[in-house]
């Protein structure tokens, strides 16, 4: 299994100690004419705004803004809806390229106990206030002795065990029972193995040549005081805490936990646990992306549950913008007459992005309002899974203030045939059997039912057209070991 990290997936272009929108260009502005630029700028608009009133000629981005009245009140999609279908779709990775350039990380830091701190994300690198190992100790159950060449030494009466320092210096030709972790005595040249000792009487024998220093750790050969232990923008995991405790520190400098938003729209949606009815749906989103967000150290505030109004919507979204770092949406996203959102990103803040080259999750887009962004992301619940995976948990990282980092991601055989049009990215639910990777749904977008059996998901690249038994595939696993 080759690993490595998914080709480009990273957040490239990461910004600091910044809250709101960016003063570079948004590169989806790049299409846009200078005069248009310029005469939203002058108007102190969006230059979607303006294009919206003065559409200019020929098919442009600009011109695929918002209704200026409800869609709720048209009968078929308005225009710009359709013309924004037929907009090229942009890439994953090109997509996290905007998210890196383009999204500010909120300042801050607290201090926090290590023992509480799982999960949280360095401030500050930490430095080794003491050496590690603290002092020269042994690395195996054997023998301390300060060799002379002639391979055998005499036993000294006595024991230094882990705890328990032996309490004199080895004179040359002298050797000591010790145990590993214990401290080396003064004097010591070589720590001889238990299992290549050979002892008769009070004499220790052994073959072959004894390296100096061998099985010995030394004093700050791991760390050195000062240096550092641990990066910032480091994710705090139990291994970690280890470390921390190992070197006395007791409490870190960690950023703010992130606060996101979550909010559900849909007239067919109830709150899971409620009663329904067939037509009704539940909102099984939710408790998901809680669950997500839980992992991720999140502070959780649920919204409710929206109608496909858009002034009910706007409303919500402007509220939760205001008091969240992070607002999360889902369902809306589409190009139907009741997909609010993105007309409402793009009349009252910023459209970042909006639909992905990526099968499910294609809808899928971030903007800014208020300076908060919003991610909005599909309806379809296997959709939400998906687009969490690849762009909402890499938002959340780099929000959070993580350093940019690959998802982990394995080329393995396929073990099935696939086939599908050149343009789209397809994330598949799979699992390994028998090192091949085999499919465990096929209509994964609008439910969840392949969470039982499924490991991970293939990861079909854009171009691909087809794949074939034995064909290397790449495999995203849905548990990244011990990060
Ligand atoms: N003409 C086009 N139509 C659609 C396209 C397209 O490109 N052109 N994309 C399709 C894809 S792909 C998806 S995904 C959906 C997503 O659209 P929306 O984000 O606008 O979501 P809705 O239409 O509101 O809902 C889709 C589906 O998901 C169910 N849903 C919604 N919220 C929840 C929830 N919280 N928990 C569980 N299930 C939920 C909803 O009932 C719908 O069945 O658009 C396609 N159409
Ligand atoms: O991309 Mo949609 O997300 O297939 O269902």
């Amino acid at each position: 299994m080759d690993a490595g990290p998914a080709a480009g997936q990273t957040l490239a272009g990461r910004c600091r100690h910044r809250r709101g929108v960016q003063a570079r260009p948004d590169p989806q502005d790049r299409g846009l004419s200078r005069r248009c630029r310029q005469a939203a700028a002058a108007a102190g608009r969006s230059p979607y705004r303006r294009r919206r009133r003065a559409p200019c000629p020929g098919r442009h981005p600009c011109a695929l803004a918002e209704p200026r009245r409800s869609r709720r009140h048209r009968r078929f999609p308005d225009r710009g809806a359709l013309r924004l279908s037929r907009q090229p779709l942009l890439t994953v990775d090109a997509a996290l390229a905007l998210i890196g350039a383009r999204i500010a990380v909120p300042a801050g830091c607290e201090t926090v106990p290590v023992a509480g701190a799982a999960g949280r994300v360095l401030a500050r690198p930490v430095l080794a206030s003491e050496a590690l190992p603290a002092a020269d100790n042994s690395a195996v159950d054997g023998y301390a002795l300060h060799g002379t060449g002639d391979n055998a030494c005499r036993l000294v009466p006595g024991r230094a065990a882990a705890g328990h320092p032996f309490p004199h210096a080895l004179a040359a030709g002298e050797a000591v029972r010790i145990l590993t972790g214990a401290v080396v005595p003064d004097g010591t040249s070589a720590v001889l193995m238990q299992e290549q000792a050979l002892i008769e009487g009070d004499i220790l024998r052994w073959q072959g040549d004894l390296r100096p220093g061998a099985n010995i750790r030394r004093k700050g050969e791991v760390l050195r005081p000062g240096e550092a232990a641990l990066p910032a923008e480091l994710r705090l995991t139990p291994v970690h805490l280890g470390l921390l405790a190992d070197l006395g520190v007791t409490e870190v400098g960690v950023r703010p936990r992130l606060r996101v938003a979550l909010l559900s729209s849909g007239d067919e949606l109830r709150p899971a646990g409620a009663p329904k009815a067939a037509h009704q749906v539940t909102d099984s989103n939710r408790p998901m992306l809680r669950g997500f967000l839980a992992d991720l150290g999140c502070e959780v505030k649920d919204g409710p549950i929206l109608p496909d109004d858009r002034a009910a919507i706007a409303q919500a979204l402007r509220e939760a913008a205001a008091s969240a770092d992070l607002v999360i949406t889902t369902a809306g996203m589409s190009v139907g007459e009741e997909d609010h959102i993105p007309a409402i990103l793009h009349g009252e803040g910023e459209m970042i992005f909006h639909r992905l080259a990526l099968k499910p999750g294609r809808p899928m887009g971030l903007g800014l309002l208020g300076g908060t962004p919003v991610l909005g992301l599909p309806g379809n619940p296997g959709a939400v899974a998906v687009t969490f995976a690849l762009i909402g948990q890499m938002l959340v990282r780099h929000l959070a203030g993580e350093a940019p980092r690959p998802l982990p991601r394995y080329t393995v055989p396929a073990g099935f045939a696939y086939e599908k049009p050149a343009g789209d990215r397809a994330l598949l639910p799979a699992r390994l059997n028998g090192g091949k990777l085999e499919r465990v749904a096929r209509n994964a977008a609008g439910n969840l039912a392949w969470g039982g059996d499924a490991e991970g998901f293939a990861d079909i690249a854009e171009a691909t057209t087809s794949i074939a038994p034995g064909d290397p595939v790449g495999f995203i696993p849905f548990a990244g070991a011990l990060r």
